[in-house]
């Protein structure tokens, strides 16, 4: 099957504290297909985040490509990217990003926002049933006022709302109890298994267990790139 999102021979480095450079991703070759749960896993530090943003094409590569289907995301300009990400790609950042004054609703009907001047009732119907879906009250004041946990499944329904080809969460689970943690692990699969393609930074065995791919870095590089079911 044709990958939805694939890494080319990506590398990337930052500044260090010291004036030198990190070398963040080095050389990563990585592919995710439609229809697939695939987790990023490894030590902390070893650019399971950064890697992720790449495919978003939030950091763009010093070497290598980012390609999803034909488009080569790393010849696109900031502008053209950030198109790209709202039709193509949700993605639950790991400090969840929500306006701390809007309530969960409003959180979450934030990418139609930028679609549409009036947002459709269905958008607002979905956005509800996703709330509903895992667990939050739709009205429940403003976010900032929730438990972390509260919003982290908060950035996971508006990273779903457009119903976008890929689905991309880093550390999705991370501030969950076991239930709510097994919920939007569940929730991942059946996302991936109508057909989008779900990218997982985790740490959580529970998540990993459930994925079909699961790919793991250290120190920048992919140690291990194994498919997991049939
Ligand atoms: N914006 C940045 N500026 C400087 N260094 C960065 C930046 N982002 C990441 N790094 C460095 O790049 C390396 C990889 O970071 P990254 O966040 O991708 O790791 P990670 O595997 O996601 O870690 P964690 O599990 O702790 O979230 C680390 O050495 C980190 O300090």
């Amino acid at each position: 099957m044709k990958p939805t999102l694939e890494a080319v021979a990506v590398s990337t480095t930052f500044a260090d504290a010291g004036g030198g450079r990190i070398a963040a991703l080095d050389k990563v070759d990585a592919r995710f297909l439609p229809g697939q749960l695939s987790v990023i896993v490894g030590p902390s530090g070893s650019g399971k985040s950064t890697l992720l943003h790449a495919l978003a094409g939030i950091v763009v590569p010093e070497e290598g490509r980012i390609v999803s289907d034909a488009v080569d995301l790393s010849t696109l300009d900031e502008a053209r990217r950030d198109a790209w990400r709202l039709t193509h790609c949700g993605m639950v950042f790991q400090d969840f990003r929500l306006i701390d004054e809007l309530d969960a609703l409003a959180n979450t009907l934030l990418p139609a926002q930028f679609k549409h001047v009036r947002v459709p009732t269905a958008l607002r119907q979905r956005a509800q049933s996703l709330l509903t879906e895992f667990g939050l009250p739709a009205r429940s004041g403003p976010v900032a006022r929730l438990s972390r946990g509260e919003q982290q499944r908060v950035a996971l329904a508006r990273a779903m709302l457009l119903d976008p080809p890929v689905l991309l969460a880093d550390e999705a689970t991370a501030s969950l109890d076991a239930e709510n943690g097994q919920r939007i692990a569940d929730a991942l699969l059946a996302v991936a298994r109508t057909g989008k393609t779900v990218i997982a930074v985790t740490h959580d065995d529970k998540l990993s267990a459930l994925a079909d791919q699961r790919i793991m870095l250290k120190a920048g590089r992919v140690v291990t790139a194994e498919q997991t079911q049939a």
